[in-house]
Formats: structure tokens, sequence, C-alpha cells
């Protein structure tokens, strides 16, 4: 059962952040677990990783190329049917329109005094992309992640996946050609995040890891952060829902279940606005679990991080959502719109009741890598920025010079950097046409 919380006791900001504290996933054993495989990674390279995917996939690769010849992403693909190869393609072209409208220009301007400035963006050289794969398999991730990266201009995209037991979905094969991919290692984990960062093999090291992934890879990516460039911090999944009663109850339900079945440590909220219908949302929850394929872990979820809110009003409820700056909000209300300018932090946001979130899952077109954690208060989800940098651009005509030099030279003196001051002094004293 979710814990059930109502804003007008007295308890409620107390017990409410209490609740958003709990770990999802035994945070201190985490950080320690990953902490002895990256260094290990790091002292004994392809050998390590090799000797951990034995460990946690029970697939045996080769420790100098990181592969097993049975792993051949055109053999495997061969066996993916033909309506989910129409709905990888359907999906690629809807991510790619909604990735290349992302492009951002670069930009030049004259100051009027002389000085030309602007920035440039230039696509990243190598990204390791990350695509989950331990208790499901996610062609989806595969496009989420590697479109982008193609649409960027990235030179070099390694995809790294793991395969459990040496089991691979033709769909996530279909999917890694579909989209481009020329280096894949199936690898996952703490040991593949390291691989990527710090090199291992064959495998070359990349300058920014990108995907998302359990708590393991979650924290791993936030231990190479500095060594390498990271997205965010996209760990086990959540939904937070705000529901008004106009959208059936057993909608509902099944969109909070949707986020549930991805993992044991997985969030699912619903913040109503009357409490006899969150009642009804959470019989459905329980009737549609008990036919669910993914019970299991979709109960674990749902029993031990899930929760229901009553909250009196929408404000409060975007209040409440704001305070959980969850990785996806919907807003399942009679007027979504009305009320988006109340949204302060979450990775994405579905309006009414036909934005269910596992369509931008899916073909939205939109991102599904995104913030977890709390992360969306300080990060945004995947996006064609993610594989770009912006260099800024200046140049100066001999007046443009002039106008800036005497406030340079006296920074510089304030900063007690001669030789800064000197840089500019020196085109003084050369005496050109300045
Ligand atoms: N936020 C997002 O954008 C987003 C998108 C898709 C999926 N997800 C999340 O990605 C996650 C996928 O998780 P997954 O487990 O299926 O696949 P995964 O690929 O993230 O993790 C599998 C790997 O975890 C490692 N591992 C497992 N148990 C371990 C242990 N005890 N010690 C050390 N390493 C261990 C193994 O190396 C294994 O290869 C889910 O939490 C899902 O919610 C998030
Ligand atoms: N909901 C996940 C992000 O949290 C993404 C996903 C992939 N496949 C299904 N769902
Ligand atoms: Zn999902």
């Amino acid at each position: 059962m979710a814990r059930w919380f109502t804003t007008s006791s007295q308890d409620f900001s107390a017990d409410f952040s209490a609740f958003l504290k709990e770990p999802r996933g035994d945070a201190a054993d985490t950080a320690s677990a990953v902490r002895a495989i990256i260094d290990d990674v790091r002292e004994t390279g392809g050998q390590a990783v090799a000797s951990y995917t034995q460990k946690f996939d029970r697939f045996e690769i080769d420790a100098i190329s990181l592969k097993n010849d049975s792993m051949s992403l055109e053999r495997l693909a061969k066996d993916c049917p033909e309506d989910v190869r129409r709905a990888v393609d359907f999906a690629h072209d809807r991510i790619e329109a909604y990735h290349a409208a992302q492009n951002p220009p670069d930009h030049s301007f004259e100051d009027g005094h002389g000085m030309t400035l602007g920035w440039r963006w230039t696509p990243l050289s190598s990204v390791g992309v990350y695509v989950p794969g331990g208790r499901a398999n996610y062609p989806s991730s595969v496009l989420m992640n590697m479109v982008p990266a193609k649409v960027a201009g990235v030179e070099r995209i390694v995809m790294v996946a793991p395969t459990p037991d040496g089991v691979m979905s033709p769909a996530v094969a279909y999917a890694a050609l579909k989209a481009g991919v020329q280096e894949f290692y199936p690898i996952g984990g703490a040991q593949a995040v390291a691989a990527l960062a710090y090199g291992a093999g064959d495998l070359a090291p990349v300058d920014k890891i990108v995907g998302p992934g359990n708590a393991y890879v979650a924290e791993a990516k936030r231990q190479v952060f500095g060594t390498v460039g990271i997205d965010t911090i996209a760990g086990p999944s959540e939904v937070c829902i705000i529901a008004d009663g106009s959208v059936e109850a057993s909608w509902i339900a099944a969109d909070l279940l949707s986020q549930a079945e991805h993992d044991p440590s997985a969030q699912s909220i619903l913040i109503s606005l009357d409490e006899g219908y969150a009642k009804e949302v959470e019989a459905e929850v329980k009737s549609q679990l008990a036919v669910l394929g993914t019970e299991e872990t979709a109960r674990q979820s749902w029993n031990k991080h899930g929760a229901i809110i009553i909250a009196s009003s929408m404000s409060e409820a975007c209040d409440i959502s704001n305070r959980i700056a969850p990785e996806h909000l919907e807003l399942a209300v009679a007027e979504p719109k009305t009320h988006l300018t109340k949204v302060k932090h979450a990775g994405a946001v579905f309006l009414g009741a036909w934005a269910p979130e596992a369509l931008g899952d899916y073909v939205t077109g939109s991102n599904h890598v995104l913030p977890t954690s709390g992360a969306a208060r300080f990060s945004s989800g995947l996006g064609l920025f993610d594989f770009m940098k912006r260099m800024s651009v200046q140049s100066a005509t001999p007046g443009g010079f002039r106008h800036l030099a005497e406030a340079a030279m006296a920074l510089a003196e304030a900063e007690h950097l001669p030789a800064h001051k000197r840089s500019v002094s020196i085109r003084f004293e050369k005496g050109t046409d300045v």
C-alpha cells in the first residue's frame, strides 16, 4: 500500500520531507560498491570489466575486445518483428525531428565600439551512450540517446548495454542499427561507465557519458563526473500525477503503474484534490496490479515508495510537486494549460487526459532521459545541447581595443596580475595606429 498524506495535517510538511529523503536503492552501499568497481576498472582495465560482466550479467566477454563473438547486432536484428521495426522507425523519425528543432544558432553582434562578439556551437567529439538492460530491454532508450547525438554531429558515438546471460532483444539491436551505431560493447553497470570514462581494453575513453540506468549506473556517472561530462542523474523512474477527478480513475492508476513497473526503486505519486477519487484510484491500482505481468516489481515500488497526497487546491498541489521536482509530471486536470506556469521543477510535463507519460517514453519525440531524485531542480532532460558545446568568439578593431584597454588594465592591476596588464599595455607601447 502506498503511503497517504493530507496537507491539512499539522505534521504534513515534516512527514513529507522525511518521505522524500528516504533512500531508494540503498544509497550508502551503492556508493561504496560503485567506488570499488570503478577503482578496479582503473587498475586492471578490461580484465575488471570482463570479470564484473561475468559476475553481474553472467556473460563472458574478451578482456581486450570487451566483446563476445556470439553477440552480433546484425544477426539479432533479423529477428526483430515487422511491427516493432515499423514502431522503431516511427519513433526514430519523431525523435529526430524534435531534436533537429532544438538546433541552436550561432550568433554574433557588434557592440558599436569596434568589437565583434558572439558564440559558436560545436558538437562533442565523442560520447558514450548508456542503454539500460538489466531488468528490461529498452530499444526506446537506444533511440533517445543515439538520435540526438547523431543530429548534433558527434563523430564517435559508443553504445554500451548490458546483456544479462548473453541475451539482447532483437528490437534493441534493430534500434541500434537504425540509429547508426558504429561502436557497441555488451557491458553494463558501473563497470561500463568506468570503462567509458577511463578506457578499458579496446574501448578508448569518451568525453561525455549520457543515458539512464539503475542506482548503480546513476551513482557511477556521479563518481566519474569531472573526468568526463555527464548529462544528468537519470536514475530510477518517477511519475507524479496531479488529478482533479476529471480523468477516469483507471487511467490514472495505469499511469502510476507504468512507472512503478520499471524498478522496485521507482516512485509513483498521486496528488489528488479529492479523497474519494484518490480512494478509487488506489482501488484501481490494486486490481490492475493483480493482473500485471510486472506485478512483483510494480508492487514493491508502489508499496515502498508510492504515495497519495490529498491537497486542497491546484496551487497547493503544484507547490508539492515543485518540492518533489519529479522526473515526469502529469496534470490530469480539466484545464491543464492554465496551471502550467505554476510548475517550476519537472523533467517533462504531460497535459490532460490524452497525454499519458508512456507516450513520451516512446513516441512524442521529446526525450525520455530525464532528471530524477529531485535533479529537475537544477537540470533538464537529455537534448541536443547535451551533445554540443558553446564557445565564445570575440574580435577587436584597433578602436575597439582602445575602448576596452583602460578598464582591462585597471582590473589587472587590482588583481595584481602584471603580465595581464602588460599584455594590454604592450599594444599601446608599440605605438601602432591604436
Ligand atoms: N530516468 C530515465 O530517463 C530512465 C529511462 C529509462 C530507464 N530508467 C531507469 O533505468 C533503470 C534500468 O535498470 P536496470 O537494472 O534494468 O538496467 P541497468 O542497465 O541500469 O543496470 C544493470 C546493471 O546494474 C549492475 N548491477 C545490478 N546489481 C548490482 C549490484 N548488486 N552491484 C553492482 N552492480 C549491480 C549490473 O552491472 C548490471 O549490468 C531503471 O531504474 C529504470 O527506471 C530511467
Ligand atoms: N519511463 C522511462 C524513463 O523514466 C523511459 C522508458 C523507456 N521505456 C519505457 N519507459
Ligand atoms: Zn517508462
